[in-house]
């Protein structure tokens, strides 16, 4: 489904990411950890087409990518929703500019903004939602666009932390009914358990792959899961792994 061969990225004289190999499989949800700086966003954009590699290729369905296309949905930490829109016509934003009918594309989004909860808000702007309605439009809007990858870069850190919950629970629900491939930026070592059926902790300076992880929590999840003596031995291997990447990112800058 996504593949990276060899993938470095270089801005200017500054190397971000190196020799990054990694395969995603269709239905796997990947959480990428790491210490700030490592290059977490950098391989997302790469994915999504938002940008380049200096070297090596990013495959999505077996296409090299080469600029933004419609296999890949993004979800940014700011919400990225038009103002001047209603949450209805930012959820149809995408199906207009693929040249969907004005009666489908409007079928096609109350079913995904009823999905995500928001049904009675469709003619509301986006300044009058909250953070966590805004990240619903969000979801929405990648949702009606069908991607086969959705891409989600810190999508809950600037929200409430119960609001986080409920939008996390949302998402895994999504994730069931949608077999979707998923790839999904955190600095929680607690939502990555959560959400993941695979976590990749990344290195910095440059930014590689350290440690791969196959999340065997069993599913559905809930937040009793955090109970389990599997849930707290998961959590300690990579509280460990990034703390040990994150002290080895610190003292390289400290060089
Ligand atoms: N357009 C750019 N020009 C120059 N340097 C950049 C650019 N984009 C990113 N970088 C650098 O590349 C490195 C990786 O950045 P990136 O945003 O991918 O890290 P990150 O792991 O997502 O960080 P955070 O967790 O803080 O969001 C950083 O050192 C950053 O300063």
């Amino acid at each position: 489904m996504i593949a990276l061969e060899a993938v470095a990225k270089r801005y200017g004289l500054f190397q971000a990411l190196d020799r990054i190999d990694m395969q995603v499989a269709p239905g796997e949800f990947v959480v990428l950890l790491g210490a700030s700086g490592c290059g977490k966003s950098t391989l997302l954009n790469l994915i999504a087409g938002f940008d380049a590699p200096s070297s090596g290729r990013v495959l999505v369905n077996g296409r090299q990518v080469q600029g933004v296309t419609a296999h890949c949905g993004m979800v940014f930490q700011q919400y990225a929703l038009f103002p001047w829109l209603s949450v209805l016509d930012n959820v149809c934003f995408g199906l207009k500019m693929k040249g969907v009918a004005r009666a489908e594309r409007r079928q096609t989004a109350q079913h995904f903004i009823a999905m995500v909860g928001l049904e009675g808000f469709e003619h509301h702007y986006p300044k009058a939602l909250s953070g966590g309605m805004r990240q619903r439009v969000s979801i929405a809007r990648v949702l009606a666009n069908d991607p086969d990858v959705i891409l989600l870069d810190e999508p809950f850190a600037a929200l409430d932390a119960m609001t986080r919950q409920v939008l996390q629970q949302e998402l895994l629900q999504i994730y069931a009914h949608s077999g979707k491939t998923i790839v999904f930026i955190t600095h929680s070592i607690d939502e990555a358990l959560l959400l993941s059926t695979r976590m990749l902790i990344m290195s910095a300076r440059p930014g590689r792959v350290a440690c791969d992880i196959r999340n065997d929590l069993p599913q559905p999840r809930t937040a009793d899961i955090q109970l389990s003596a599997r849930y707290n031995a998961l959590k300690s291997q990579i509280w460990n792994q990034v703390q040990a990447e994150v002290m080895r990112s610190l003292e390289s800058r400290a060089a």
